[in-house]
């Protein structure tokens, strides 16, 4: 019995984040994605080490779980009463995070660490987060947009946080990002591998989910500079 509850404490820590003895060192982390984000609006890291494998490992078993329920919706496009779910434009589906199972609660402490490592270094008030777990089903996409809504600059900074082993170029679903001062060149694909993640800023960067040929799981967080959450 008291084997049983030691293994699921150690479980438990095993989950957490490993943001002290990750190499380069936090702070050195943290000045390189500020970095990024100054000289090009974006860039894409390797984070299993901040993360850890059994993170990444929980957050895939979770979104594998909502995928065989209805917990899944399909996202929709634009805000509030204008939302469309316009399946010519996006084919995913979503679910959003509470941050209320360990692994999320891991993850959201990540997050934090990224919103405030952010503030420090960038001055962008980045007030809160938001995030959903998305999954792509064979063909589906997500056309280019940017995402934050015109007229309400609530979404400063997009993460994406990828889940899948073994990606491979032939299995589509590479996120492209085009170049902010012009939208038709692409400036960097991103395959959706286990432990990567992208990061840019949500109303400048134009960026496309190419069409999947299998399933295909992340973590989409935005970072917000408004205080009260609003309809999107
Ligand atoms: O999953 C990705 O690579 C990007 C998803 C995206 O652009 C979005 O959800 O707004
Ligand atoms: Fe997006």
């Amino acid at each position: 019995m008291i084997d049983q509850i030691v293994a699921s404490i150690t479980g438990s820590l095993q989950v957490g984040v490993d943001l002290e003895s990750s190499a380069p060192g936090i702070d050195q982390w943290l000045d390189d994605l500020a970095d990024g984000l100054t000289e090009h609006g974006w860039m894409s890291q390797d984070v299993s080490v901040q993360l850890t494998p059994s993170l990444l490992n929980g957050l895939r078993n979770e979104i594998r779980i909502l995928d065989r329920t209805d917990a899944l919706r399909k996202a929709g496009v634009g805000r509030g009463q204008d939302m469309l779910r316009d399946r010519s434009v996006r084919r995913d589906k979503i679910a959003w995070l509470q941050g209320v199972t360990p692994v999320q609660a891991a993850l959201f402490e990540f997050f934090e660490s990224v919103r405030v490592g952010l503030n420090e270094r960038l001055f962008l008030g980045l007030k809160r987060f938001e995030a959903h777990y998305a999954t792509y089903h064979n063909g589906d996409f997500y056309r280019r947009h940017v995402d934050s809504f015109q007229g309400r600059a609530s979404r400063v900074v997009s993460l994406v946080l990828y889940l899948n082993e073994d990606w491979q170029e032939a299995d589509g679903g590479a996120l492209q990002v085009f170049n902010r001062e012009n939208e038709n060149e692409v400036c960097g694909v991103v395959l959706p591998l286990a432990g990567r993640m992208a990061l840019f800023m949500s109303e400048e960067i134009p960026h496309e989910v190419l069409p999947a040929h299998r399933t295909r799981y992340s973590v989409a967080c935005w970072f917000r500079c408004d205080e009260v959450p609003l309809p999107l």
